[in-house]
């Protein structure tokens, strides 16, 4: 079966995810808005700024041109961070009403949108009306761009409302070292995403003040605890976060330096200002913005979510990262199961 697919961002991710479909047999056209990155891929098959060193598929083909991307393809893979997602989301749409388009869409991004608090299929659905698109499919799971890069043996889901949708990008995705599963829980596979940025920044923060196992395996257990009670409360299956997008992206995430978020955590842990962090990545750190937004969210529905608090004061208040870790460990004690 082979397909014309669009992928639109050309990030570690993205990049690296149109690879897989090339390698797949597919025919694949890769959108950037940057126009020296699309004649970089296309001349010389690198993306230095995003995936240094690697070399890229030389079949996959690069364009600066939404319109031809998207021309004929069967499914549309966005892959930009939360905060242009809507963007990018409004331009496809106009192209599909004029070419008459209605491919599947799937995202891979992870996060949640400021001030309106959307998932990114949410923000998809408000800006691509269904007249110009079959389902919405959610790309999750414990993937850095880096290892699948090498092909690290790597599970991944595709959650849609859909099942016939998420089939196919189970079918064009898999292969002997990308494994896709299913499932149905979209909200589920979108909390788990968005909130372990979180809970990665912090395990980074221990790592960089010098804290061991137990410390980490503490924060990712009772993370998981705070990301469950949220995405529960939004109508998330709670079985979601036992699987591949929640505890799997959380533990890949809290345990790696391929991870953005937590080599931004360890670096506050080591005592740098957050804006220096921000400023030297050269890649989106989603978890910065999806703890404001997650914070903000569960103070409306009034979820305890004591680590995204703690990690909120740190990046938004100026709190030290000690001062907020004796805090969570200084709170009153209580029962594991509520
Ligand atoms: N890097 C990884 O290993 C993984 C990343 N993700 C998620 O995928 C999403 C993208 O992440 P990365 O590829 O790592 O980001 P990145 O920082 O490597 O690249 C982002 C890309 O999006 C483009 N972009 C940003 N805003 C844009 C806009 N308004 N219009 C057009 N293009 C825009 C940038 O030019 C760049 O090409 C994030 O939500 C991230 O959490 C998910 C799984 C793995
Ligand atoms: O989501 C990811 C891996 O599954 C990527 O995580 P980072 O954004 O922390 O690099």
């Amino acid at each position: 079966m082979n397909k014309k697919v669009a992928v639109l961002g050309a990030g570690s991710w993205g990049s690296v995810l149109a690879n897989v479909l090339v390698e797949n047999g597919h025919q694949v056209k890769l959108w950037s808005r940057d126009a020296d990155q699309v004649a970089e891929l296309n001349q010389k098959h690198t993306n230095q700024k995003y995936m240094p060193d690697f070399t890229y598929q030389s079949h996959l083909q690069a364009t600066n041109d939404m319109a031809e991307a998207v021309e004929g393809a069967s499914l549309v893979l966005i892959v930009i961070p939360t905060k242009g997602l809507r963007s990018v989301a409004h331009q496809l749409a106009a192209i599909l009403a004029k070419i008459g388009a209605k491919p599947v869409v799937a995202h891979a991004t992870k996060g949640l949108e400021q001030n309106s608090y959307k998932r990114p299929s949410e923000i998809i659905a408000e800006e691509i009306p269904t007249a110009n698109r079959q389902a919405i499919v959610v790309l999750s799971g414990p993937s850095h761009a880096e290892s699948v890069a090498i092909h690290d043996m790597t599970a991944v889901t595709a959650a849609s409302e859909d099942l016939p949708s998420a089939e196919l990008v189970q079918k064009l995705f898999s292969n002997h070292y990308f494994r896709v599963y299913t499932n149905n829980d979209v909200i589920g596979a979108e909390f788990g995403a968005a909130l372990k940025n979180i809970i990665s920044i912090g395990a980074g923060a221990l790592q960089g003040l010098g804290y061991h196992d137990n410390a980490r395996a503490a924060l990712i257990t009772r993370g998981l605890a705070e990301i469950r009670r949220l995405g529960v409360a939004f109508g998330a299956n709670p079985m979601t976060f036992i699987g591949l997008s929640g505890v799997g992206d959380l533990v890949v995430t809290a345990t790696s330096k391929n991870s953005r978020n937590w080599r931004a955590g360890y670096q506050l842990g080591q005592g740098k200002p957050l804006q220096d962090v921000i400023d030297q990545m050269g890649m989106v750190i989603e978890g910065v913005y999806t703890t404001k937004a997650a914070y903000e969210l569960a103070q409306k529905r009034h979820v305890r979510m004591p680590i995204t608090e703690a990690i909120y004061r740190v990046l938004y208040q100026g709190e030290d990262v000690k001062t907020a870790i004796r805090t969570l460990m200084n709170r009153e004690v209580t029962s594991e199961v509520e």
